[in-house]
């Protein structure tokens, strides 16, 4: 019976989650475990699904709409005979036979999933709920990538998991951060009601190669604007903080959790807290000296702070993070200037 973390014994269910199929029983045919990623087309999703298939005993599946997503990103594994890629959108049932969900199937780019506010919480909420009926019929175990946004405009600082958030549920973001609260609702419905084996990751800010060059992110952004000699745009106040994690360090954190026996959630990221000034003053220092840091309006309940307390992913998972900011940024630079074609000044 998978362990909750500590966030009281309310959590924890009496049934057990239902059988999956007998093949998994057979004592001859040691079957691959077959794994489904939502999303997988994505910026973390194809990260995730690349660790993955370095496992032999790995089939991995991806489901996606390509909204955010595209093929390019999983363009070495298809045709691979341990993989499938699927054009679904998750607020549609999906029939598959699997043994673990990653479901990651959701914009994270704020530009993307303000875009159609109610397709991004249609996506949170009957999408979620597809997955979880999807698990509950093949008895697998599903994992779901909530979002420091949970936290809102967080008064609690840094935040723990056991902090409720401080989050305005009719704003432009609602769709995306109420939509995750729901999500993580189900999740915990779905388990204290069937018994369904449930793990939740709180991400926090992620980046890394393959983020979408023109996705509106802060770090993506930057480096795109430093690489095309354009100002760097940062938002007022320029004050705010997030922490920065590379992809590498939160796609282990992620199977470690779905690999563990905590229901979560956990808090994934890197407790290394920037304001938006010193990043773009960090870009500008690692990437192009020359180019100019300029003041531009910002969007509304924009998070003021943003910071993880790690010590659950510690102590859980044995898991922190490895990759600091000033070595990240450079791997995400060399992957910005292969794909704007901008060679490096020598
Ligand atoms: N990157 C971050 O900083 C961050 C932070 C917190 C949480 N997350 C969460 O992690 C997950 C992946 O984020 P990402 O940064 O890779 O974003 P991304 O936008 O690159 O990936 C999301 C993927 O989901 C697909 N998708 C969107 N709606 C869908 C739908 N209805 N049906 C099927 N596929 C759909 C997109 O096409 C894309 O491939 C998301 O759930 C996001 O909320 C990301
Ligand atoms: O060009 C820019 C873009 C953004 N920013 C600022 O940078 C900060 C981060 O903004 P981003 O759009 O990168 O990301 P956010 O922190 O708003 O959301 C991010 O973290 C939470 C996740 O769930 C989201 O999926 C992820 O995108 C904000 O304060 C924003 O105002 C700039 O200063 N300049």
């Amino acid at each position: 019976m998978a362990k909750n973390s500590a966030n009281g014994d309310h959590q924890t269910t009496t049934k057990p989650p239902p059988t999956p199929s007998p093949l998994r029983f057979s004592k001859f045919f040691q079957p691959n475990m077959r794994i489904l990623v939502t999303g997988g087309a994505g910026f973390i999703g194809s990260h995730l699904v690349d660790k993955l298939m370095e496992n032999e005993k790995n089939e991995v599946i991806v489901v996606d709409n390509f909204f955010t997503g595209s093929k390019d990103n999983l363009k070495r594994w298809i045709g691979h005979p341990r993989f499938e890629l699927k054009r679904h959108d998750v607020t549609e049932p999906l029939l598959v036979e699997v043994d673990q969900i990653y479901h990651l199937a959701c914009p994270a780019s704020p530009i993307f999933y303000k875009y159609n506010p109610v397709k991004t919480i249609k996506t949170n909420v009957i999408g979620t709920l597809n997955m979880l009926g999807l698990a509950k019929r093949v008895g697998a175990r599903i994992l779901l990538t909530s979002t420091s946004e949970v936290y809102g405009d967080p008064l609690v600082h840094p935040q723990t998991e056991e902090y409720w958030g401080n989050v305005n549920p009719i704003g432009v973001r609602s769709c995306y951060d109420e939509g995750k609260r729901v999500a993580e609702t189900l999740m915990f419905d779905y388990h204290r009601q069937h018994g369904i084996e449930i793990r939740i990751a709180r991400i926090f800010n992620t980046y890394g190669p393959r983020m979408n060059i023109d996705d509106g992110r802060v770090v993506s952004n930057f480096i795109a604007q430093a690489l095309r000699d354009e100002p760097l745009t940062v938002q007022a106040p320029g004050t705010q903080t997030r922490s920065f994690c590379y992809v590498s360090d939160m796609v282990n954190g992620l199977i470690r959790l779905m690999e563990g026996e905590n229901t979560g959630p956990i808090n994934i990221g890197n407790p290394g807290e920037f304001t938006m000034i010193e990043l773009a003053e960090l870009v500008k220092e690692l990437i192009n000296p020359k180019v100019e840091i300029k003041s531009v309006e910002n969007t509304p309940d924009d998070p003021r702070q943003r910071k993880p307390d790690i010590t659950k992913a510690k102590e859980l998972l044995g898991w922190e993070p490895k990759v600091k900011l000033r070595d990240g940024l450079p791997l995400m630079e060399e992957d910005f200037r292969l794909r704007l074609g901008v060679s490096k000044k020598i």
